[in-house]
């Protein structure tokens, strides 16, 4: 079974019914500095550690005066815009005595879906993740309409986990795993260990939720599952709201772990190997024994582009004899790319106006031909 320790690069998701106090509506800041202390915990041991926190519409609709039912869009995109300051400004606050930076990321399911803006974000996570900052991640609710937005914190937490290449993903949530049907509704339900593949069987035993803070229930949770778990990501539930609910899923508390099916640098591999080339990049013969021993395909090394192509677009990388050796994804628009062809990385701010990136198709963006 997968634990947390074996994990380099974690993600979280904490549920709105944790973070905030289900008659009162207030945050619950004694269990959030335990949470803290847990995040410290993993940081400590070198790991990479993203949250996704729901929460911003629950702490929002309190400071207005809102009902506490089901809201229409615009007064719950208003709850969560006033929210939202309060829920990251209570992360930073909780994790600050440990030393930890904070940072707020927001998105919407457009941001996964248009290919550049999806390497744009990719691009920000890493770096914060390289300074040591912990992101603090929720949907964008203030801009996201029903059209447009994921709408439940677990596929966009699974989202982030495939987009960071985490190697575990844990839900927690209000319930300490999946069972063989709603614990709320049946007391004979079981819970499962270890799920090892989502089977028509499995997904009809996904309820809703009942707390009437949350959206989705175990619905939305097994199809975070499979999109985390198809891309190599381990994906655990358990129960979020006794103090330190990390170390105690470390420590063997109750779960359901759902297996990776797939390590997730072979899965982003296969996925960018499956995708229909938008252009044409010919490499000289330096560059293609570069790629061949793992590096990054640099402007020095390209000969000619062909094709128009935006960034984060697919290309065929083809050898000097036009053998075909892989195909990735672009760093630069078929124009850039053309403009800085054959020269050092170094020359590229003078070329193009703007500091770009060293590689035109980094190596983590591709996947060589077997
Ligand atoms: N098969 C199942 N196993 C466990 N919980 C289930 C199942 N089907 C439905 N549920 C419900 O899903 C709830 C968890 O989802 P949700 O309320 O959305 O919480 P969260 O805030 O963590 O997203 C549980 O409390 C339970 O009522
Ligand atoms: N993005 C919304 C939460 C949506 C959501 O998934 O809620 P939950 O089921 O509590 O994780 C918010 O911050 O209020």
């Amino acid at each position: 079974m997968a634990t947390l320790t074996d994990a380099q690069r974690i993600v979280v998701k904490i549920g709105s019914a944790l973070l905030v106090d289900r008659t009162s509506g207030a945050l619950r800041a004694d269990w959030l500095r335990a949470l803290a202390a847990d995040v410290a915990w993993l940081k400590s041991m070198g790991k990479d550690v993203i949250l996704v926190s729901s929460g911003s519409i629950a702490l929002g609709r309190r400071v207005l005066g809102l009902a506490a039912q089901e809201l229409p869009l615009e007064q719950s995109q208003a709850a969560a815009a006033v929210g939202q300051i309060r829920l990251a400004g209570a992360y930073e606050e909780a994790l600050a005595p440990h030393e930890i930076t904070t940072a707020q990321v927001l998105v919407t399911l457009e941001d996964s879906a248009d290919r550049r803006r999806y390497l744009n974000s990719r691009a920000t996570l890493e770096t914060l993740i390289g300074l040591g900052v912990v992101p603090i991640v929720n949907e964008n609710d203030t801009i996201a309409t029903d059209e447009i937005r994921y709408g439940d914190n677990d596929r966009l937490a699974a989202q982030v986990a495939v987009t960071v290449g985490a190697d575990a993903l844990i839900l927690l949530s209000d319930v300490d795993g999946f069972y063989t049907a709603n614990p709320a509704l049946d007391p004979t339900a079981r819970r499962y260990d270890i799920i090892d593949q989502i089977t028509p069987e499995i997904e009809a035993m996904a309820g809703d939720g009942v707390s009437g803070l949350s959206k989705g229930g175990m619905i939305t949770k097994l199809l975070a599952a499979k999109m985390a778990t198809a891309a190599g990501c381990a994906m655990a539930i358990t129960e979020g709201s006794p103090d330190n609910p990390l170390k105690l899923l470390e420590n063997g508390a109750a779960s359901t772990w759902f297996a990776a099916q797939d390590d997730p640098q072979v899965a982003r591999k296969r996925w960018i190997a499956a995708m229909k080339t938008r252009g044409v990049v010919s490499v000289d013969e330096g560059a293609a024994r570069a790629l061949g021993s793992g590096k990054s395909l640099l402007p020095a090394g390209i000969r000619h582009i062909e094709g128009d192509f935006g960034r984060g677009d697919p290309l065929a990388i083809l050898g000097p004899d036009g053998r075909k050796l892989g195909q990735g994804l672009s760093r630069y628009t078929a124009e850039e790319a053309s403009a800085i062809k054959g020269c050092q990385s170094i020359e590229i701010e003078a070329i193009l106006g703007y500091a770009g990136r060293a590689a035109v198709i980094h190596r983590d963006d591709m996947a060589l031909s077997p």
